[in-house]
């Protein structure tokens, strides 16, 4: 049974456009890019049309053409050795095309994708459509919030994640690009600084890849939820920020009730519009924020998240807003674990989508 709150960014009928994003590259596990065909077949499309929505989705995107026209323009030498040959269940073994900058890895790839991501994104947004984004690793929110600030200058990100995904090039240990997007966003400072000394080339492969992203996110329009396993680094640059973030321990000490009020008390404050319309909102859901009992089948899980009906309702009280103007549901790895495991992940990603998009329990 679906609410009767009616969107106050979408047109009617009330369309949810699924982008299916099977990416992987900013991240070194395998499967990843699995989560969004899992997610379909699982019957998500049928779910969203029975809570009365108008689905589109024609496909999940394909990004081989963009890995071709990168390999193709290259103007490295492909016989030249790459930085890695580690085991085949390590995605992040680099393309001879897209050596790493500094230790990212996949930096062009993963640039030229989340930028084709983010047209689709606007475009689905500026038409009055619901984006829904399934991925893939959560590199692509720099694509979707690009998209969705694109179409919806004013709106603010909610972020539900284990991880504060806000590591720079001068941070980062990993260099797994899917701990960084939310610094790309703001175009905070150690990412200049670590690409200042890349030198243009004479191909487009070889410029500085990520020079499409307009740091748009001010740290004040972005809220996290969920967090527990942020490391030093952005931590420091969480608190130089003044970026607001309610952890798993003001979960505890709140409750999620009480969480979620003040993070869209904070989002809203200050914000007035003519028309009194709340201000839109673009949930970026890490499916790693849940407890890995709820969620088992991802790649960096981390104990003592969010409990199943915590992570629901959030889902469910941002729906209540009647501001949600974009969704990502990132993460989902269904070549981790156990079949059990991945049935359950699945099962979770696709409810919490069902949530957000206003299925209610009475
Ligand atoms: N989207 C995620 N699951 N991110 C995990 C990031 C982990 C770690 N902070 C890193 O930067 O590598
Ligand atoms: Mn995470
Ligand atoms: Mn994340």
């Amino acid at each position: 049974m679906s609410s009767e709150i009616t969107p106050q960014y979408l047109k009617a009928p009330r369309t949810a456009s699924i982008v299916g994003c099977p990416f992987s590259g900013g991240q070194p596990k395998l499967g990843v890019d699995k989560g969004p065909i899992h997610l379909v077949e699982a019957g998500l499309v049928n779910q969203l049309e029975e809570l009365g929505w108008n689905v589109k989705f024609d496909g999940h995107h394909q990004f081989e053409d963009i890995k071709y026209a990168l390999s193709s323009s290259s103007s490295i030498d492909p016989s030249a050795p790459t930085a890695s040959s580690a085991a085949n269940d390590d995605a992040s073994t680099s393309n001879h095309w897209d050596p790493p900058i500094g230790i990212l890895k996949n930096p062009r790839l993963v640039s030229r994708v989340c930028e084709e991501v983010a047209k689709v994104v606007s475009g689905h947004a500026k038409n009055g459509e619901l984006p829904v984004t399934l991925g893939g690793d959560h590199s692509l929110a720099m694509g979707t919030i690009s998209g969705t600030l694109d179409a919806h200058p004013e709106a603010g990100v909610i972020w539900v994640d284990a991880h504060a995904d806000i590591n720079t090039a001068a941070t980062t240990e990993s260099g797994n690009i899917h701990g960084m997007p939310v610094s790309f966003l703001m175009g905070l400072d150690g990412n200049h600084q670590a690409f200042a000394s890349f030198k243009p080339g004479p191909s487009p492969s070889s410029q500085t890849p990520f020079a499409w992203i307009k740091p748009v996110l001010k740290p004040s329009s972005i809220v996290y939820i969920g967090l527990r396993d942020v490391d030093a680094g952005e931590k420091k640059i969480l608190k130089e920020n003044k970026i607001k973030a309610f952890s798993m321990h003001d979960v505890d000490r709140y409750g999620i009730g009480r969480v979620v009020e003040m993070a869209l008390e904070y989002l809203n404050g200050g914000y007035a519009q003519g028309d009194s319309k709340p201000r839109p909102i673009h949930l970026s859901f890490d499916v790693d924020a849940l407890d890995p009992s709820v969620a088992p089948s991802t790649g960096t899980p981390v104990r003592g998240g969010l409990t199943f009906r915590e992570g629901h309702y959030i889902c469910e009280r941002i729906w209540e807003t009647g501001a949600l103007v974009g969704l990502d549901i990132m993460e989902v790895n269904p070549s981790l674990e156990d079949d059990v495991s991945v049935k359950q992940t699945v099962a979770v990603g696709c409810s919490l989508v069902r949530s957000a998009l206003g299925e209610t329990l009475l």
